[in-house]
């Protein structure tokens, strides 16, 4: 028996050695073909700049200009024309073969991540396809490497062996698996060959996820899940929604669905049409390698707070720090929920509905000291339109109006005094300015008086004109505050368990932030909306996608605003209800909210709950932290038990601190020490940097990641990872309220392979749901 176990593994041993030989064949083939096709595009590349300089000296030796005749003008118009497209065709060549050439540098390394075999009915025989980052052809329509994106790549990912169906453009195809293979490649050698039966192997994933962290993410494109997939390649819903527990990769499969999006709808959609916004500045600088490693510009990213702070710039809106720092007395609390609400959305929709009617505000426009337009002629030209007219049609119609009557105005004022005195005190200097080329010859004085008088007052009216044309009669903020004066008739305030007194005080604190400029992230989202319907804006109808992250973090009337502001656009929303570190129980409304915001028929709802980012035992004890929570699975690798490590005082947490930092350090995990507040970072930060330790204390969203030791507040640690991390301070004092246990939740699943937490004197009751046996306890 013994022997025939070694024959067999031999048998198998040299099998595997055969197949990699073979496969190192084809692969340097192939490399031999892609580098054949790089010195042809090197070739056009050069070409393309040689015609260019070609086509420039030609033209500069030839081109006369000829202005001295209608035909000689229009010739040279022409021959200018001509010149320019042919410039613009070979910029684009150049252009072209440049992106080829890149694409074909990075293939030349790993020209691909795997192999299918499939049969397809009715055909005679098997075909192999292998896929990589991008697609080559030696010849036409012979696909050497199939991109990942294509329809039929869709079978690696979704299935195993045997049927296999997937999306085509014109419909379903079902083919035969009779093969999986997938490859490690570097610099063009092949390191590991695995067969497999399943989608994709988890050996491959195992290798993938036990590499360490960076302070960049990377792309998952060659172990992408069968259910990421699906998000990855949707192309028909309306509303894609998708449920992920800490680390199940929603954000990963996101950029890859963007480069899919960018590749399937390739010369009609623009990576400018695509927009994310995602919770932080760090997080968008931790994911700006992933589309430009998958061959792809990145898409527009902004955050919430950048989207709506550029468009208030003369208002400063609360930082992220601030709300979080901020204690609400439940009043506020209840009227900030409310705020964030539909039903506010819908208040605020009927406000603007009403203001068609009465109620606009307007400025006065002052000239020289008076009213020019009163603010009560103003109100008269926007009532005076007929009842079908939108409020951004009466705001045209009164622009249009005002133009006309200032214009009106111009000889008028041509005979007031000070016009005549202006005229008078005209220096030379003034007149040759006011002349500029003109002819000064004038049948009589009275005509060269108008002719500058008219001048003159033009001048002098530019600013009307301009407050005009720029709504300068609107007054936007008092608008606001009278909207917010209007709510108690409009919304039912006690059946939000609002009292009037408590609403007029949130109003005078609305009213005394806005003298200040200032005004808080609950008031800004229907400060915006109501400024758009009374400008009839109707949103950014060129965005095609618009992925939101974190979707736990915004409330319903900001996605109804989002909505809104781009009308054209789909929409993918992620989220992790066990996440909701600002708007907390409040998420669990957002969900049916949403449904009433898209037509149920385009709605998609994916659920991803295999977590990957963090070792079997991290998932385990931070899952225990929930309770009721959502579902999370551990993925099968496997590390230390977490460390809860509980001290007598703080000297003694600093040291037992130091002592993790060392041991993370010496096993070259990079370390993320999570304080609750920047306050808590700030002074841990500088006690560290006192003793000498170096640490990076991160405390705005616009920094950068460093790599090497850093100290983070919890709320800029959103969507970030790290090989370690140490929760700073999770005593009693700091983690009390069972509010803070989704926060909790969101720190300790930062971690990758090591969680160590620290308290000083009681640790949090929090902990009290994980069991025993999920983590070692220390003092
Ligand atoms: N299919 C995959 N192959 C390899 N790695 C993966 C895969 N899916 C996810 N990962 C890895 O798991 C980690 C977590 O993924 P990601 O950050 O996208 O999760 P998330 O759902 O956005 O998490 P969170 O909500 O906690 O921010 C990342 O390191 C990611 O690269």
């Amino acid at each position: 028996m013994l022997h025939l176990y070694i024959e067999i593994h031999d048998w198998r041993f040299i099998m595997a050695a055969t197949i990699k030989q073979q496969e190192q064949a084809h692969l340097d083939s192939v490399v031999d073909k892609i580098k054949v096709a790089q010195t042809k595009s090197q070739e056009r590349i050069d070409q393309a700049a040689s015609d260019e300089t070609a086509i420039r000296d030609n033209f500069s030796n030839e081109l006369r200009l000829k202005t001295d005749s209608y035909g000689g003008m229009m010739e040279t118009a022409l021959s200018v024309r001509q010149q320019q497209q042919l410039l613009g065709e070979r910029q684009h060549s150049w252009q072209h073969a440049t992106n080829e050439l890149a694409t074909l540098k990075k293939m030349e390394k790993t020209p691909y991540f795997a192999r299918i075999d499939f049969h397809e009915a009715g055909e005679d025989r098997s075909e192999t396809i292998y896929i990589g980052l991008a697609s080559f052809s030696d010849e036409p329509d012979r696909f050497l490497v199939y991109d990942w994106r294509a329809p039929i790549s869709s079978v690696y990912y979704d299935g195993g062996l045997g049927d296999v169906t997937y999306q085509t453009p014109d419909g379903e195809q079902t083919v035969t698996v009779k093969l999986k293979r997938q490859f490690q490649i570097e610099d063009a050698t092949i390191k590991t060959v695995f067969d497999t039966e399943e989608a994709v192997g988890d050996q491959m994933l195992l290798d993938a996820l036990s590499e360490q962290s960076d302070t960049k993410m990377k792309s998952i494109v060659t172990t992408i899940q069968k259910e990421q997939n699906q998000i990855i390649r949707d192309t028909k819903s309306d509303l894609l929604f998708v449920q992920g527990a800490a680390g199940s990769g929603k954000t990963a499969a996101v950029l890859q669905r963007v480069a899919y999006l960018l590749y399937r709808y390739r010369g009609k959609l623009t990576a400018g049409q695509v927009v994310l916004f995602s919770p932080n500045q760090l997080f968008n600088d931790y994911i700006d390698q992933v589309l430009p490693e998958l061959g792809e510009q990145n898409m527009v990213q902004m955050t919430y707070y950048q989207y709506s702070g550029r468009r208030v710039p003369k208002l400063a809106i609360e930082t992220l720090s601030q709300r979080f720092s901020e204690d609400y007395t439940d009043a506020q609390k209840r009227i900030d929920s409310l705020k964030g609400s539909l039903d506010f959305f819908d208040a605020v929709t009927a406000y603007a509905n009403h203001l068609e009617k009465e109620d606009m505000i307007f400025k006065n426009i002052n000239f020289r000291g008076k009213p020019f337009f009163t603010k009560e002629k103003i109100a008269e030209i926007y009532y005076s339109f007929n009842e079908n007219y939108r409020l951004g049609n009466r705001l045209d119609g009164t622009r249009e109006q005002l133009i006309k009557q200032l214009n009106r105005r111009i000889s008028a004022e041509m005979r007031t005094k000070w016009v005549e005195e202006a005229v008078q005190s005209l220096s030379k200097e003034d007149l040759d300015n006011l002349f500029d080329n003109q002819p000064r010859e004038f049948e009589s004085e009275d005509k060269e008086f108008q002719f500058l008088a008219r001048k003159i007052v033009m001048k002098a009216f530019t600013p009307i004109r301009q407050a005009v044309v720029r709504n300068r009669f609107l007054s936007i903020n008092a608008q606001f505050v009278h909207m917010l004066r209007s709510m108690p008739a409009i919304i039912d305030l006690p059946a939000f368990g609002i009292s009037r007194e408590d609403w007029k005080a949130s109003v005078a604190r609305a009213v005394d932030s806005l003298k200040n400029r200032h005004i808080t992230l609950s008031n800004v989202s229907a400060y915006l909306y109501l400024y758009d319907k009374i400008t009839g804006k109707h949103g950014e109808r060129d965005m095609r996608y618009v992925f939101i992250d974190e979707i736990q973090d915004y409330t319903p009337f900001q996605l109804a605003f989002l909505k809104f502001s781009f009308p054209r656009a789909r929409f993918t929303l992620l989220g992790d209800l066990n996440q909701a570190i600002f708007t907390k129980e409040n998420s669990r409304t957002l969900l049916s909210e949403l449904s009433t915001m898209f037509d149920p028929e385009k709605t998609r709802v994916v659920q991803l709950t295999q977590s990957y980012r963090s070792t079997q035992q991290i998932t385990d004890f931070t899952r225990h932290i929930l309770v009721n929570g959502e579902a999370v699975t551990a993925f099968n690798r496997s590390g230390a038990l977490p460390v809860v490590s509980v001290s007598a005082d703080a000297e003694s947490t600093i040291a037992r601190l130091k002592q993790q930092l060392d041991a993370n350090n010496a096993a070259k995990e990079t370390t993320a020490i999570i304080g609750k507040s920047l306050a808590d970072c700030r002074a841990l930060a500088d006690r560290l940097q006192a003793d000498g330790v170096k640490v990076t204390l991160i405390q705005s969203e616009n920094q950068r990641l460093a790599p090497g030791v850093i100290i983070v507040p919890s709320f800029l640690a959103k969507g970030l990872e790290f090989d370690a991390v140490i929760v700073w301070e999770a005593s009693k004092k700091t983690y009390f309220d069972d509010g803070e246990r989704q926060l909790l939740y969101t720190i300790c699943s930062r971690a990758m392979h090591q969680l160590t937490v620290l308290a000083t004197g009681e640790l949090s009751p929090l902990f009290g749901t994980v069991p025993a046996e999920e983590y070692v306890l220390e003092g």
